[in-house]
C-alpha cells in the first residue's frame, strides 16, 4: 500500500524469486496463450536437467476477463483453499501451480463454472482484488515447501489500472509484450512499452504472434495480418529485442479450447505438432522461453 507522505515502495511477491509480466496493448492477440505456454516452456527449460527444473507459476491478473480457467482446464474447479495463515493455495493442473480471479467469483447461476459471472465492479475492488492475487496467495509447494522460481503474470490488455498498480506496486524483473502484425495492435505496442518503461519494469522483448501461417498444401508461409517488418521496425525504434515470431498453428488454439497448451504436445506424435507450423511453434516459444530465462539470470 503506498506510505502516507512518501514514495510507493515496490514488493516483492511472497515466496516468488521472479516475476515476468506478460502484456499486450490490445485485447485478442493471443497474450493468455503465450502467457501459459511460455510457462511450462521455462519450466521444461532444456538447460535444466529434470530434476533441477524451476517451480514456474501462472498468475492470471486479468480482472473482467480471466482466461486461464480455461486454458488450464480448470472451470469448473471448486473454491481454492485457504493455508493456516489465511493465504490462497494456488489450483494446479499439468503440473503448474495457478491462480485467477475465475477462481475466487461465485459459480454462474446453474452452472458450476465462473465463466459467465459477470465483473462489475469500481476501481477500489479492482484494486483490493489485485493486491490480494498479489500479496495474498502462497506459492510454496504444499509438500516440499519450495519457493516459486518464476511467477508468469497474465496481464489485461491495454494500459489501465491493473498493470499501472502491478508496476508501482511489485519488483517486476521484465515485460514481454505480445502483439499481432496488424498497425492497429503496434500503434498500441508502443503505448505498452512507455508505460512500463514509466513504471520502471525492464522489457525482455516484444514478441510478434500469428505473424504468419504455413499453407498445409504447399508449405508457403504466408503473411495473413500484415507485414512483420513494420513490427520489427517499431522494435528498433524502441530499442527492445524481437523475441520471437510466432506462426498462427489451428492446433494452438485447439488446444487453449481443450485445456491442453501447445507447448505440453509432444513432437512426434499425431496429436496436433504434425500441424503445418506446429514445430516452427514450438521450437520458437522453446526459444522464447530461453531468452526470458538468460535475461532473469543476469
Ligand atoms: N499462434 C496462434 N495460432 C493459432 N491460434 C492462436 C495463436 N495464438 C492465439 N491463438 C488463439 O487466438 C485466440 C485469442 O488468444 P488469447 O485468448 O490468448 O488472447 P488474449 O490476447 O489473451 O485475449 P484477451 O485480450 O481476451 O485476454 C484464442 O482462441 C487462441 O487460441
Amino acid at each position: 500500500m503506498p506510505r502516507k507522505g512518501g514514495p510507493v515502495q515496490k514488493r516483492s511477491l511472497p515466496h516468488v524469486k521472479k516475476v515476468i509480466a506478460v502484456a499486450s496493448g490490445k485485447g485478442g492477440v493471443g497474450k493468455s496463450t503465450v502467457a501459459v505456454n511460455l510457462a511450462f516452456s521455462l519450466a521444461m527449460h532444456a538447460e535444466h536437467a529434470p530434476r533441477q527444473r524451476p517451480r514456474v507459476g501462472v498468475l492470471d491478473l486479468d480482472i473482467f476477463g480471466p482466461s486461464i480457467p480455461k486454458l488450464m482446464a480448470l472451470e469448473n474447479v471448486d473454491e481454492p483453499q485457504l493455508t493456516e495463515a489465511g493465504a490462497i493455495v494456488p489450483v494446479v493442473n499439468h503440473g503448474l501451480p495457478c491462480m485467477s480471479m475465475g477462481f475466487l467469483l461465485p459459480k454462474a447461476p446453474g452452472t458450476d463454472s465462473s465463466a459467465d459471472t459477470p465483473v462489475v465492479w469500481r476501481g477500489l475492488m479492482v484494486q483490493k482484488a489485485v493486491q490480494q492475487l498479489l500479496f495474498d496467495v502462497d506459492w510454496r509447494d504444499m509438500e516440499g515447501g519450495s519457493e516459486l522460481d518464476v511467477l508468469v503474470i497474465d496481464m489485461p490488455p491495454g494500459t489501465g489500472d491493473v498493470p499501472l498498480t502491478l508496476g508501482q506496486l511489485v519488483n517486476v524483473d521484465g515485460a514481454v509484450i505480445v502483439s499481432t502484425p496488424q498497425d492497429v495492435a503496434l500503434t498500441d505496442v508502443r503505448k505498452g512499452v512507455s508505460m512500463f518503461q514509466k513504471v520502471s519494469v525492464p522489457i525482455v522483448g516484444l514478441l510478434l504472434n500469428e505473424s504468419h501461417f504455413i499453407c498445409p498444401s504447399c508449405a508457403t508461409p504466408h503473411e495473413l495480418f500484415g507485414s512483420p517488418a513494420a513490427f520489427r521496425a517499431t522494435a528498433a525504434r524502441f530499442g527492445v529485442d524481437v523475441l520471437g515470431e510466432l506462426p498462427l498453428v489451428p492446433g494452438v488454439s485447439r488446444g487453449g479450447d481443450r485445456g491442453v497448451p501447445y507447448a505440453l504436445y509432444s513432437t512426434d506424435s499425431t496429436d496436433g505438432t504434425s500441424d503445418p507450423g506446429g514445430k516452427e511453434w514450438k521450437d520458437t516459444m522453446a526459444s522464447v522461453a530461453n531468452k526470458v530465462w538468460q535475461f532473469l539470470s543476469r
